[in-house]
């Protein structure tokens, strides 16, 4: 069955460089000069120091969207509304697993609601867990999880995606599966901020600690089983992103906690989810601390000192 991975940016191309060692991959790329380059040069800016396999096919013709059985939609959270609007026909009928990891500022709903909504006839899925790009690419070991509430199409794609080292594990569990993804986002700003601000690695662990906590009342309350936060797409991934410089969202909260300008260039998901994550707490009655400060911090409404003030003049508590 022929895999488009629609998104040629860093995860996109990962995910097509190690999907193609089975047959050919198409990689949706919009803009026909990096397609071009990618061509030419069998390598992306995006992944330095990664040579293209010849069995990842770069396009800019988006009905290689259309060609294929199943597609990867490896699109920043606030972008995929827009992108499946604007190919809704081409997608229609079909598995759609996504791959970002955020909450849609406009519609609080995560990706598979994202899809259930533009694409109603396609069989939404998403695909989460600790995976820097690079390490993908690379063909080093990495653990998913891929989860669709529907049981059999779930088993299908978890067959269809594994590869020797790209190991897959399957979930019904597609809001924990989001959630765990989307939130451990803002929690590895909240590190970075600690970090860069000379907080301590004690600091970060707390924030690891409170922020998983905070991260598993909120998926529950969503409908998320608790064990789920445990797995890969939760407690894994949080792990990898709140430790490693290598995170996006780890360098954004750094510079933050620098006083630096974090800037905007690069997809940075959990500084545009800390904000509708607070909004499904607010919603849902559940206490967000970190989440809140995280929010505030991206805005530009408090500095680290106010966050730390924040955080630690609350009452006091059982654990
Ligand atoms: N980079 C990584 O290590 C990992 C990223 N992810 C997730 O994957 C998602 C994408 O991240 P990256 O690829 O790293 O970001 P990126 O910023 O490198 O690439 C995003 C790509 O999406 C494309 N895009 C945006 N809107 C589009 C549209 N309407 N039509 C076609 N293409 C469009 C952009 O042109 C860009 O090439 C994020 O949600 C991220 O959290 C998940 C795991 C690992
Ligand atoms: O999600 C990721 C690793 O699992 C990638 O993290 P960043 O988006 O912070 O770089």
């Amino acid at each position: 069955m022929r895999i488009c991975v629609a998104g040629g940016g860093a995860f996109g191309t990962a995910l097509a460089v190690a999907l193609s060692g089975e047959g050919p991959v198409d990689l949706y790329v919009r803009d026909p000069d990096a397609v071009r380059r990618m061509r030419e040069g069998r390598d992306s800016p995006r992944l330095p120091g990664v040579s293209l396999p010849a069995t990842v096919v770069p396009d800019s013709d988006p009905d290689c969207l259309r060609r294929a059985g199943i597609v990867l939609l490896a699109i920043p959270a606030q972008k995929l509304r827009g992108f499946l609007a604007e190919h809704r026909d081409r997608l229609a009928g079909k598995p759609l697993v996504a791959c970002a990891k955020g909450i849609d500022l406009a519609t609080l709903r995560g990706p598979t609601a994202t899809i259930a909504e533009g694409v109603p006839d396609a069989v939404p899925a998403i695909l989460s867990g600790p995976s820097f790009a690079a390490d993908i690419a690379r063909g080093l070991p990495t653990a998913l999880v891929l989860a669709c509430a529907d049981e059999r199409a779930g088993a299908a794609l978890q067959a269809a995606l594994s590869r020797g080292a790209l190991r897959l594990y399957r979930s019904t569990d597609v809001a924990g599966v989001e959630l765990g993804g989307a939130l451990k986002n803002v929690i590895a700003i909240a590190c970075g901020a600690a970090i860069g601000g000379g907080l301590g690695e004690s600091a970060r662990a707390a924030l690891m600690t409170r922020g998983f906590a905070e991260m598993s009342r909120l998926a529950r309350a969503l409908g998320a089983r608790t064990e789920t936060l445990s797995g890969l797409s939760g407690l894994g991934d949080l792990a990898l992103t709140c430790g490693s410089d290598l995170s996006r969202n780890f360098r954004h909260g750094q510079a933050i906690g620098r006083g630096d300008d974090a800037g905007t260039a690069e997809t940075v998901e959990g500084a545009s989810t800390a904000r509708p994550a607070l909004e499904l707490a607010v919603a849902h009655g559940i206490d967000m601390p970190v989440t809140q400060v995280v929010a505030d911090l991206v805005a530009g409404e408090i500095d680290l000192t106010g966050a730390l003030h924040r955080l630690l003049d609350r009452p006091l508590k059982e654990e």
